[in-house]
């Protein structure tokens, strides 16, 4: 398996704040990646250094097997960069600005099809200021893609969605994930890093507090069951005798019965809370 990036000991530091203490990565090409974590844990500031971006203090890079500070326009034309909502050329519309755009790019893809990709057919001949902010940001994500990336930074993508506009999103990266396209996402919602990534790192204070697959992140699969009931519950390791008792006791239907397992959301939760080493 190709690698995408390759991140060793990475840190930067913004005066006394340390932004990246020490920081690996490692992400294979074709991989949905998510890098989670509270405001302010470094994410926009790895991302941006692995953009070409922002300059590093130490620590070895290399985004398609290029450093990025040494970037060339051959390598800056294999990346797609989804930023939160530039709204640049708001009297064009939708599809003369993604024409604008397919013109910077070697090989890049077709308009009306990047257009229709994201749903955005029917407002093709709007002007942008006149979309919803969904739309907008939809129109964000074609200007990421348009290009014929090999690697797309989304940086929260789906911040003021709807809940429609959101799963319609997903389709669409999974879209582009099932071409090939290596896809590193940050984002606030665990639900779409679980829909979405297939790994997930998260990141507190500058470094890794954990890394792996979002369904047995932190020890997640491993974890206690909760049992509850109408007026009980119980965390156990074995919630099917849990259960079984339970019938028993009532003998039959056990009101209010529910079994489940920690969230993602409930995982990460105790991952950043976690003091530091
Ligand atoms: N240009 C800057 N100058 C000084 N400090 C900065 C700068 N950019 C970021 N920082 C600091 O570096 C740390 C990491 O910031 P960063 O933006 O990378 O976090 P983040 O994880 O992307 O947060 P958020 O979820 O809020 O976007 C923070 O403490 C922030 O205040």
């Amino acid at each position: 398996m190709t690698t995408a990036i390759h991140v060793r000991g990475l840190t930067k530091r913004y005066g006394d704040v340390r932004a990246i203490d020490g920081l690996d990565l490692e992400i294979r090409q074709g991989e949905v990646f998510a890098i989670l974590g509270p405001n302010g844990a470094g994410k926009s500031t790895t991302v941006e250094i692995l953009e070409g971006y922002r300059k590093r203090d130490s620590g070895e890079v290399r985004v398609l097997g290029v450093d990025p500070q040494k970037a060339t326009r051959e390598w800056r034309a294999k990346l797609g960069i989804v930023l939160q909502t530039a709204n640049d050329a708001a009297e064009l519309t939708v599809r003369e600005t993604i024409r604008h755009f397919a013109g910077y790019y070697p090989a890049s893809g077709d308009p009306d099809e990047v257009i229709a990709k994201v749903g955005l057919t029917e407002k093709a001949d709007v002007r942008i200021r006149k979309l919803s902010g969904g739309q907008r940001r939809r129109v964000d994500v074609a200007l990421g893609v348009i290009g014929n990336p090999e690697l797309v930074f989304l940086d929260e993508p789906t911040t003021g969605f709807d809940p429609e506009a959101r799963r319609q999103f997903w389709d669409l990266i999974k879209g582009l994930a099932a071409e090939g396209t290596t896809i590193v996402l940050t984002t606030h919602y665990l639900d779409e890093a679980e829909a979405l990534a297939g790994r997930v790192a998260v990141i507190a204070q500058g470094r890794i507090v954990a890394e792996g697959d979002p369904a047995t992140l932190g020890g997640r699969a491993a974890a206690k069951a909760r049992v509850s009931w109408l007026d009980g519950v119980i965390e156990t390791d074995t919630p099917t005798e849990t259960v079984l008792e339970l019938a028993a006791r009532f003998d039959g239907e056990i009101p209010g019965l529910a079994v489940t397992r920690p969230t993602l959301e409930d995982i990460y939760l105790t991952l950043i809370e976690a003091p530091r080493v």
